[in-house]
């Protein structure tokens, strides 16, 4: 479903990690860890294509996975239900999909609100039930957690244990223990390139893309 070998990912151009290996077969989850910095959202933004890789190949099928990342991805304007009919919209998924995941991250009492109203773990359990309108099977996601309290982390990991036993792949960045017994846990650490000496490079810097 993914197959990871002998990946460099680098950012402002300069090797971040290397030699990353992993594959994810359906019901599997990969938890990514290691320190601030260490390069786990530049491998999943190369995962989802967003950048190209230095070295090494990603082996996925096309339009197979599903990118979240820090930024909740919501339209402040529309409401709640609004933003999954725009996201189902997307990619052609029906209403019967929004219902199932208003329901599936408790979304259903604030379903009239606009997003811009919401509180920070209210727009994180939002952006997160995206997922479930992409029909995606593999879905990458960066720091999911964040904002979330014990309720709606607990929501969040029934939802990618539902998926996984739905035949789908998820790979997660994150700090905490989501008490998904079903994921392995990559330690990126042995992974950091040896970075060459910038020099103060000042131009070692790409687009600052969440
Ligand atoms: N826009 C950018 N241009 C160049 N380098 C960047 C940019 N954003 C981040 N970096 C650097 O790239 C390296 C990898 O950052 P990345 O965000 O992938 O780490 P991370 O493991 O996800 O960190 P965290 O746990 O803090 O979220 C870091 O050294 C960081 O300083």
């Amino acid at each position: 479903m993914l197959r990871v070998q002998g990946l460099c990912v680098a950012r402002g151009g300069i090797a971040v990690l290397e030699g990353v290996e992993f594959a994810l077969e359906p019901g599997q989850a990969l938890v990514l860890r290691g320190p601030n910095g260490c390069g786990k959202t530049t491998l999943l933004r190369t995962l989802a294509g967003l950048q190209p890789p230095l070295a090494g190949t990603i082996s996925v099928p096309q339009d197979s996975l599903a990118y979240a990342s820090h930024a909740d991805g919501l339209k402040p304007m529309l409401t709640v239900t609004e933003n999954l009919a725009f996201w189902a919209a997307v990619f052609g998924t029906g209403a019967a999909a929004v219902a199932a995941a208003l329901d599936r991250m408790n979304l259903a009492p604030l379903a009239a609100r606009p997003a811009q109203n919401l509180s920070a773990g209210q727009k994180r359990r939002l952006g997160l039930a995206r997922m479930l309108l992409t029909g995606r099977p593999v879905w990458a996601l960066d720091e999911p957690t964040v904002s979330l309290d014990a309720a709606s982390v607990r929501l969040f990991a029934d939802m990618v244990r539902a998926h996984l036993h739905g035949g789908g792949a998820a790979v997660i960045a994150t700090h905490i223990d989501l008490g998904l017994s079903e994921a392995t846990v990559l330690d990126l650490a042995p992974f950091r390139a040896r970075a060459p000496d910038q020099g103060g490079r000042r131009d070692a810097f790409d687009e600052a893309f969440a």
